[in-house]
């Protein structure tokens, strides 16, 4: 039995200083432990942000005939993309943002019945990066791994079956979408199912896993000065992320600065994760990305955060490094990579990376 994603913490608690979720709607004003100023959110250097530039990742048709080099090109460059013509029902994209509306508009103390452990992946509680800041987010999340059934049957007594299996559908579908993204992007750099064993397309997706991430930012009284999700990558190898119609996802360019991802009706953002980045060579940028709240909408996200099965080794791919050069980072499985993240954060990747001679 492989190890699983739920275990990844276990014998490893993470403290959360702030775990404490107020009830975000009676709060008239912005309590002095949410006020950010810029340098709270300064663990990834990123500067100031350049007058804007109307630039923007690119939204692409799954369907186009250059579909792959377009999805390789913006590996590289953003690191980040939104999709359309995915294939995923627009019904079902409803059915979870119905979902996370209903979760989260839940009364707190039940909510909190099924609040996340500090050795546990799944549950009720503020996002698990909370540990590295001074301030608090404005956010609550819910994390689902593996069956939300126990989970669920306490939020919902009556309802939970349907809510199950509007999550399993969900996953089922991005499941298939991300492996399908995956291989699209590897073969943008000549790279297929022969170069990666552990991940042939015949085993059946069963190399790989997921958590689902929902998150709600709730309407906030001075936007400007609150941060729903401080700036991170994703430790995945792809996150494919749905945003309701509130814009609040920015990603971070070097030479952009921080750019606000628009939401459009039924597309999907997908992110590079610091996996992807390392079986890459370093090729596909892991994208920098944080949240904004807003003064009048309540905004809801959805992260389908995924990767191999936590005992599968990641390093480069051997054609992607040249056979002069020794590869840029050391193998590591999620499992030791997730683990090295919620000790070290902003530090993980530069800690496996080979340090190459002048
Ligand atoms: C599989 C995982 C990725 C994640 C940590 C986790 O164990 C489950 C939650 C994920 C999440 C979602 C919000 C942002 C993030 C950085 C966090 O704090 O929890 C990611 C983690 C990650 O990608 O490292
Ligand atoms: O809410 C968003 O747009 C971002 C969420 C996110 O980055 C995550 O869950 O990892
Ligand atoms: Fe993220």
């Amino acid at each position: 039995m492989p190890a699983m994603l739920t275990d990844v913490f276990r014998g490893h608690p993470i403290h959360l200083p702030h775990s404490h979720i107020p009830d975000f709607t009676s709060l008239r004003e912005l309590p002095d432990s949410y006020k950010w100023t810029p340098k709270d959110d300064l663990l990834f250097s990123a500067a100031p942000s350049p007058p804007a530039t109307g630039e923007n990742i690119p939204l692409i048709d799954l369907d186009h005939p250059d579909a792959t080099n377009q999805i390789g090109h913006a590996c590289r460059t953003w690191g980040a993309f939104q999709i359309s013509d995915h294939g995923v029902p627009l019904g079902l994209l409803q059915d979870i943002e119905f979902l996370t509306g209903s979760l989260f508009g839940l009364p707190v103390q039940r909510k909190l019945k099924s609040a996340r452990s500090e050795t546990g992946v799944s549950g009720y509680g503020v996002a698990r990066i909370a540990s590295f800041f001074n301030k608090q987010m404005w956010s609550e999340g819910f994390t689902i791994t593996g069956s939300p059934l126990n989970d669920f049957r306490k939020l919902w007594p009556q309802h939970h079956l349907n809510y199950c299996d509007i999550v399993e559908e969900y996953e089922e579908h991005m499941k298939k979408l991300a492996s399908k993204l995956m291989w699209l992007a590897l073969n943008s750099l000549g790279v297929s199912e022969e170069d990666i064993e552990w991940a042939s397309l015949s085993s059946d997706l069963n190399w790989a896993q997921a958590a689902l991430q929902l998150n709600h930012y709730p309407v906030c009284p001075e936007p400007d000065r609150a941060m729903g999700l401080a700036a991170h990558t994703d430790s995945t190898l792809l996150t494919i992320l749905y945003q309701n119609n509130t814009a609040g996802l920015q990603v971070f360019r070097d030479d952009l600065g921080w750019v606000t991802v628009p939401p459009f009706p039924g597309s999907l953002v997908v992110n590079v994760g610091d996996l992807f980045h390392i079986l890459s060579n370093g090729l596909f940028k892991s994208v920098l990305h944080r949240a904004r709240v807003n003064q009048t909408r309540a905004r809801l996200s959805v992260a389908f955060l995924w990767g191999p099965q936590s005992d599968i080794k990641i390093s480069p791919v051997p054609k992607l490094v040249s056979p002069v050069e020794s590869p840029l980072y050391q193998s590591v499985t999620w499992k030791e990579y997730l683990r090295t993240k919620a000790t070290h954060f902003n530090k993980a990747l530069s800690m496996i990376r080979n340090h190459r001679e002048e």
